[in-house]
């Protein structure tokens, strides 16, 4: 995508503050986080209290974007704060991402860096490095916080086993060092990266793992509200709740399907781009059309194309069509209710001089389609109840929405009506049985 957090837009109307959408913002809040910033504080709590020759190891694991390193960074950041302002004994904390350093040479370079010692790239072995940079720290009295980020790469190129042999065993290798050390490492895949390592390093790294597991919809809801009501960085009368369901629905994970990405950093970039979009088609708020615009153009791997919409049976692409149709409609909402979608499949039926299924098999085949990522499917607020009753419908399926969230529109109505036609034609020319 051509667009980026550094473009500049004259006259913002959605956008307040490009910045604290970035990877690299810390946010004023981290909710559904309380649980591994406590437990980080309180394995780390003795280094950060002063305490000399110990060393705290804490793992964080889990996939991409589930806040590993907001949460280490933030919490880094507040011991540093309070260290500076003398709530807190001298503490360095230096977080080293290990895509930018990634031997054991230039990580202890970027230490030193942040130390404050100025280290010339080369003159040193990499033990000659350690003993200097460590003992600088600790003759200035500080303690010390590493967080290691993507600790995979380290661990996958061979130099990893080494640095986090020394990192783990500090006060063994180096018995004159007397300063504390806590230590941060962050994996994306941690059973397969540990893989990588000696059995010793991870005997010595694996004492305590703090899990980050993916966020579920509302979770992700919750996380883009906040950046838009705590940290400001959209203004807040430029989003509806329905956008941020629609983007939280998308990435979401799901648990008892074990689908989704529960990725917030997809869904801040989801949220991010959209508002570029709508400002840049001089809007004040941002549609679900310009949601459905910056998933197709593919901050979403993109698993539907035409061919999948082709292999679909006749009455899915009719109720595929419907729920287009409807959401053509009304524009400025992003789920619709099962009745209404039944009522608008049965005249698209008509149309298509087709007889329509009955509504269990209407209800199925809503969610095979959701289950093929077609469609996203919810049961519906309480606020729109006085909509689900257009027809009275049983079991769980009363007050269920449905939504498109991945595709635009007008692209999928026009593949659908072409496809629906294309299948007729062969139908009447006795190439295709009817599948019904
Ligand atoms: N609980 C949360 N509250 C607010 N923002 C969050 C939260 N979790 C993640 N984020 C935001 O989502 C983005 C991705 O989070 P982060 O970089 O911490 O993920 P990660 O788990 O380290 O991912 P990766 O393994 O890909 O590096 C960041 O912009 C971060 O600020």
């Amino acid at each position: 995508m051509s667009m980026s957090f550094n473009g500049y837009f004259n006259g913002r109307r959605i956008i307040l503050d490009e910045r604290k959408l970035s990877n690299e913002y810390v946010p004023v809040k981290l909710p559904h986080r309380r649980t591994q910033i406590e437990e980080t504080l309180s394995i780390l709590q003795d280094v950060y209290r002063g305490q000399k020759k110990i060393l705290r190891t804490v793992i964080y694991s889990g996939p991409s974007g589930t806040g590993k390193t907001a949460v280490a960074r933030s919490i880094g950041k507040e011991i540093k704060e309070k260290s500076d302002q003398g709530k807190m004994p001298p503490i360095l904390v230096s977080y080293i991402n290990a895509h930018e350093y990634r031997t054991k040479f230039q990580v202890l370079r970027k230490l030193g860096n942040d130390s404050g010692l100025d280290i010339p790239r080369r003159g040193f072995s990499s033990e000659e490095l350690t003993q200097y940079v460590l003992n600088f720290i600790d003759r200035r009295g500080h303690n010390l916080i590493i967080i290691l980020d993507e600790a995979d790469i380290i661990a996958k190129l061979g130099d990893g086993n080494d640095l986090l042999y020394v990192f783990s065993r500090l006060n063994e290798i180096l018995p004159e060092i007397r300063m504390g050390v806590g230590l941060i490492v962050i994996f994306r895949q941690l059973e397969e990266s540990l893989e990588y390592l000696d059995k010793a390093v991870v005997s010595s790294l694996s004492a305590r793992v703090v899990r980050f597991d993916p966020y579920t919809s509302s979770q992700l809801e919750d996380i883009l509200w906040s950046r838009i009501q705590a940290d400001k960085a959209i203004k807040e009368e430029a989003v509806s709740e329905e956008i941020i369901s629609m983007i939280a629905d998308t990435v979401g994970y799901v648990p008892e399907t074990k689908t989704g990405l529960g990725d917030a950093r997809i869904s801040l970039k989801i949220l991010y781009y959209a508002a570029l979009k709508a400002e840049e088609e001089g809007k004040d708020v941002i549609l679900p059309e310009h949601v459905r615009y910056v998933m197709n153009k593919g901050v979403l791997p993109s698993y539907i194309d035409e061919e999948m919409i082709e292999k679909l049976s006749l009455h899915e692409k009719l109720i595929l069509l419907a729920v287009t149709e409807l959401l053509l409609a009304e524009k400025e909402k992003a789920y619709v209710n099962m009745g209404t979608v039944v009522l608008q499949y049965e005249d698209v039926c008509n149309r298509f001089g087709e007889k329509p299924l009955k509504y269990t098999r209407v209800w199925e085949t809503v969610q095979m389609l959701k289950k093929l990522g077609f469609i996203d499917a919810r049961i519906g607020r309480s606020t729109y109840r006085g909509k689900t009753t257009l027809i009275s419908i049983p079991n769980a399926s009363e007050n269920s929405e449905v939504g498109i969230n991945r595709i635009p529109l007008s692209v999928l109505e026009k593949i659908l009506r072409d496809s629906i036609s294309r299948e007729l034609n062969a139908r009447q020319r006795g190439e295709k049985p009817p599948q019904e």
